[in-house]
Order: C-alpha cells, then structure tokens, then sequence
C-alpha cells in the first residue's frame, strides 16, 4: 500500500486542539493522483464532520466519491492533504471507522446475531466476541429485528439483512458511520423506508454519518450538509447546509422549500452535464 499520509499530518493532528472543541472528522488540502494513469482523481477536498452531523456527498460518477470515501476509511492513503479522525491521523483501517456497503456482505453459514459480532471475533477471538451477545440483541431490538437472533443471511430480505449489516456496523461503537449507497440495491418503498430508520438510529446514538449516495433526495432528506463534487479533477463545489426540522418525514419531499434544495443541487451537477 502506498503510504502518503505524512510526518506533517502526525505533527498537526498532535497540534490538534482538545476533543471537545475538534470535529470528529476533519479532511484538509486533500488530492490524489492515482499513479497508475496519473489520473488526478481528487483535488483540495475540505471536509469537516461534527459529532452527530449526518453529511452526504452527491456526484456524478467519475467525480471521486469512492476514492474520497475510501481515503476516509484507510483503506487508500491521499497522494497529499490531511486525513484526521478523532484527533489521530487515519493511516490504515481502523475499529472506529464504520463502514456500510450496498451489499449486506453477511456471512451465509452464521446466524445474524453470529454475523453482528463477527468483527469482535476477528479482532479479539470467540471468547471476546462472545461477551458481546447482549450487545449484539440490543442492537438487533434497536433496528426493529428483536426475534432474528437465530436466523439465517438467507431466510431474511435484503431490508433486514441491511439491518443486520447496521448492527455489524454498530457494534464496535465507531466515532463515525461511513455508508456507501446503503440502501440502493433495495426497492425504492423499502429504500425510503431504511432511510428513516437510518435517520432515526442515527439520532438516538447521536452518530457521525457520511453518506455516499446518486440520489438526490436523499441526500436532502438525511442530511445536514451535502457535499456537491464535480469532476476533472474530482474537487467540491459547493456545501449545502440542508436547514429542514428533524426528525425528517417523508412528505417533506413534497414541500417547495425541499423542490428548492433539490433543484440547487441538480443546478449544480448540471453546471457540467452530469445528471
Ligand atoms: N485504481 C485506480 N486507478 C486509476 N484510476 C482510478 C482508479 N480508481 C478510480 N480511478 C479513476 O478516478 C476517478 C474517480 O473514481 P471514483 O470511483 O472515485 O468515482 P465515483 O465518483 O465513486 O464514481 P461512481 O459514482 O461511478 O462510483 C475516475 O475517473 C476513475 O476512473
């Protein structure tokens, strides 16, 4: 793995002011250049998450979100720029990096409740993982799956598996969510509806959410703040703080002041014929 996050990144996250006044996430100058086509693929991203901040980020695709989310979680070191989580630099993955895919992923020979504790197992062996029974249920009763303890990856629908994949995510109590289309594999009705109960697991556990998402309204709907991206070389556009009373509602979507957000947004990505 290439490794660029710097001795520069090091000294400022040491230089970083106390917790309580830091943003959970904080992205600062951040470019990449894939080497292999010395394709620039991000250029001077900003990003700040404050705890319990739901943020989206909306593009065309192209634009860089993958690589920006995967910069976040670790998985991908920035060519330049820095990268903090919690005061610390993100190096590498870490176990206070959530993170959520359009597939559920779970593994079809374990149990949901087997399958939500599976992180701890890897990092900490059977026995942690298993003081984490308890947990693991709460959490099941906190995404509405309170009997599905025992139940196969395959004798649930992609919703419920979705949730079980919440609860994986949850376990580890990360500082921050980072949620790759979550819910876009899902039929639209069962879409809108994890949506709200994403809003409403997020607001109970004041969680840190970064959502990479195509849609629009959904974006609006969850967020506080949206990152418009648009492309060549891949840099943000524009913040819109998304000022609509929580929690949201659905019909929300129906009011003019959300037709107004959206159509901002959608001027924005069609600024470069994007949508
Ligand atoms: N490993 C790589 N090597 C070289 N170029 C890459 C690599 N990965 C992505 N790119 C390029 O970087 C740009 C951004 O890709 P990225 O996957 O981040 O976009 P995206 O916004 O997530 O797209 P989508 O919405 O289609 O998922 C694209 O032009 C892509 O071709």
């Amino acid at each position: 793995m290439e490794r660029a996050v710097t001795e520069q990144s090091l000294h400022d996250a040491a230089n970083a002011k106390p917790a309580a006044e830091r943003p959970v996430f904080e992205i600062s100058r951040l470019t990449k250049t894939y080497h292999r086509n010395a394709f620039t693929a991000l250029s001077n991203v900003n990003l700040t998450l404050e705890k319990g901040e739901f943020a989206s980020v909306i593009g065309s695709s192209g634009c860089g979100k993958s690589t920006l989310l995967k910069i976040m979680a670790g998985l991908m070191p920035p060519t330049s720029g820095r990268v903090v989580l919690d005061g610390r630099p993100v190096m590498g993955p870490r176990e206070d990096i959530g993170m959520m895919f359009q597939q559920a992923t779970l593994l079809p020979w374990k149990t949901a409740l087997e399958n939500i504790i599976l992180p701890i197992e890897i990092r900490e062996g059977k026995a942690a993982a298993r003081k984490y029974r308890t947990q693991a249920q709460a959490l099941l009763d906190l995404v509405g799956l309170s009997r599905a303890a025992d139940v196969y990856p395959s004798e649930l629908s992609g919703g419920m598996a979705q949730r079980v994949s919440i609860c994986r995510m949850l376990i580890s109590d990360p500082s921050v969510l980072l949620l790759d289309e979550p819910f876009s594999a899902l039929d639209e009705l069962t879409r809108d509806f994890m949506n709200m109960e994403l809003q409403r697991i997020c607001m109970e556990r004041h969680a840190t959410a970064f959502l990479v998402t195509h849609s629009i309204p959904e974006a609006v709907i969850l967020s506080d703040k949206i990152y418009v991206m648009q492309s060549n070389p891949g840099h943000v556009a524009e913040v819109v703080d998304i000022d609509l009373p929580r929690p949201r509602k659905l019909d929300m979507i129906n009011t003019n002041k959300f037709g107004s957000i959206v159509a901002h947004i959608r001027g924005l990505l069609e600024q470069e014929g994007q949508i």
